[in-house]
C-alpha cells in the first residue's frame, strides 16, 4: 500500500469539452445537416472535443434500427455506404475538433456460401465514431450491453430484439490531450467497464445516451457522477433532445462530471450546447486528495484491468 507513487497526469492541458444536445427527426439529411450547424456552434465557443448524441442521426426505436441502418465495413465505407460517416469526418475536419460522433445503426453483411447458394447474414449494431481534427477515423465503439429492460407498468425497451452487442472496451488516445474511453448509454451502467478505462489512463468516459423518463430522472445523473466519483475522472454523458411528437421520450439533461463528481454543466430538456473545461490539474487534486489509487487493495481483490480486457490498445 505505498502512498507515495508518482503518476505522469492523464490530460496534458485543459481542454473545452462540448455535449451537443441535439433535436433530430425522422429525416436523416435534415439531422446531418442540423449536428453540422450545431457542432459549428460547439467549436465557435472554443471546444475541442465535441460529443454528439446516441441515434443522432434517426429517430430512437427498435422499429428505426434496421431502416436507418448503415454500412461502415469496408473502411472508409462509400457514401451511399454511409452518408454520415461522411458528414461526421467533414463535421470534424472543417471545425478541427475531436468529434465523438454519438451513434448510428450499423448494419454488417456477412455471406455465407453453402452448396449451390449463398447466404447473406444481417447483423444490427449501435455504433459510435470518433474522428480526428483532420477528419480520420480513429475509432469505432459498438454497445456492448444491450438495452433490455423491463420495469412492470412503466417502461419496457428489448435493444437485443434488433442489435447485436459489441466486444470490446473502447480507448482512444488524443495525442494533444491524452486517453479517453468510449461507450454507449446502457453501457454507463457497468462500472467495470468505466473502472478498467480509468486504470488504463483515460481523463475522461464519454457516453453518447438516450435515457427515458423513467429511468433519467432517477439514474441519468447519479450514474455521470458515480464513474467519475469512483475513477476520479471527468464524465460527459450526452442525450437527444426531448421531442413528446416522438416514440421515444429522450431525458435530455447532457452534462459534464468533474472527478470530485461535481456536475460542471447541464442542460434542461431541450436543444443545447453545453461545454465544460476539463483541467488534468483537477484530476490531480482529487487523486492527491482522496488517494484511492494509492489505497487500494489488490491482495484482498485482484486487479481485474490487469487480467484478459477485450480492447485494442490504442
Ligand atoms: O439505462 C437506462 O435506463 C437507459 C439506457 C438507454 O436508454 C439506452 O441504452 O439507450
Amino acid at each position: 500500500m505505498a502512498s507515495s507513487t508518482t503518476h505522469a497526469p492523464v490530460l496534458k492541458q485543459p481542454v473545452k469539452l462540448a455535449c451537443v444536445q441535439l433535436a433530430a427527426g425522422p429525416d436523416k439529411t435534415a439531422n446531418l445537416l442540423h449536428a453540422a450547424d450545431k457542432v459549428r456552434e460547439a467549436a465557435s465557443a472554443g471546444a475541442k472535443i465535441v460529443v454528439l448524441p446516441e441515434c443522432f442521426n434517426s429517430p430512437y426505436g427498435c422499429d428505426h434500427f434496421p431502416s436507418y441502418a448503415e454500412t461502415l465495413l469496408p473502411s472508409p465505407p462509400s457514401r451511399d455506404q454511409s452518408p454520415s460517416f461522411h458528414a461526421l469526418s467533414a463535421m470534424a475536419r472543417d471545425n478541427g475538433v475531436y468529434l465523438i460522433g454519438g451513434s448510428i445503426p450499423e448494419l454488417a453483411t456477412t455471406t455465407t456460401t453453402g452448396p449451390g447458394e449463398s447466404e447473406v447474414k444481417k447483423t444490427y449494431y449501435n455504433t459510435s465514431l470518433t474522428f480526428s481534427p483532420t477528419g480520420e477515423l480513429l475509432t469505432t465503439h459498438r454497445k456492448v450491453h444491450l438495452f433490455d429492460i423491463d420495469i412492470p407498468g412503466k417502461f419496457r425497451f428489448r435493444e437485443s430484439d434488433v442489435l447485436s452487442p459489441g466486444n470490446k472496451l473502447t480507448m482512444v488516445d488524443l495525442p494533444e490531450y491524452g486517453r479517453v474511453g468510449i461507450a454507449i448509454c446502457y453501457d454507463v451502467r457497468f462500472p467495470e467497464l468505466a473502472m478498467i478505462a480509468a486504470r488504463k489512463g483515460c481523463f475522461a468516459l464519454i457516453y453518447p445516451g438516450a435515457f427515458n423518463m423513467t429511468t433519467g430522472p432517477l439514474h441519468w445523473q447519479l450514474l455521470a457522477r458515480a464513474r467519475a466519483v469512483d475513477n476520479q475522472v471527468y464524465v460527459a454523458l450526452c442525450s437527444p433532445a426531448r421531442d413528446m411528437s416522438a416514440g421515444y421520450h429522450a431525458w435530455g439533461h447532457s452534462l459534464v462530471v468533474d472527478p470530485m463528481a461535481q456536475v460542471l454543466v447541464e442542460a434542461e430538456e431541450k436543444e443545447a450546447v453545453v461545454v465544460a473545461e476539463l483541467d488534468g490539474n483537477k484530476i490531480e487534486e482529487a487523486r492527491k486528495g482522496i488517494p484511492l489509487r494509492d489505497q487500494r487493495r489488490f491482495d484482498v481483490y485482484p486487479d481485474v484491468s490487469q487480467g484478459k480486457v477485450n480492447f485494442e490498445e490504442p
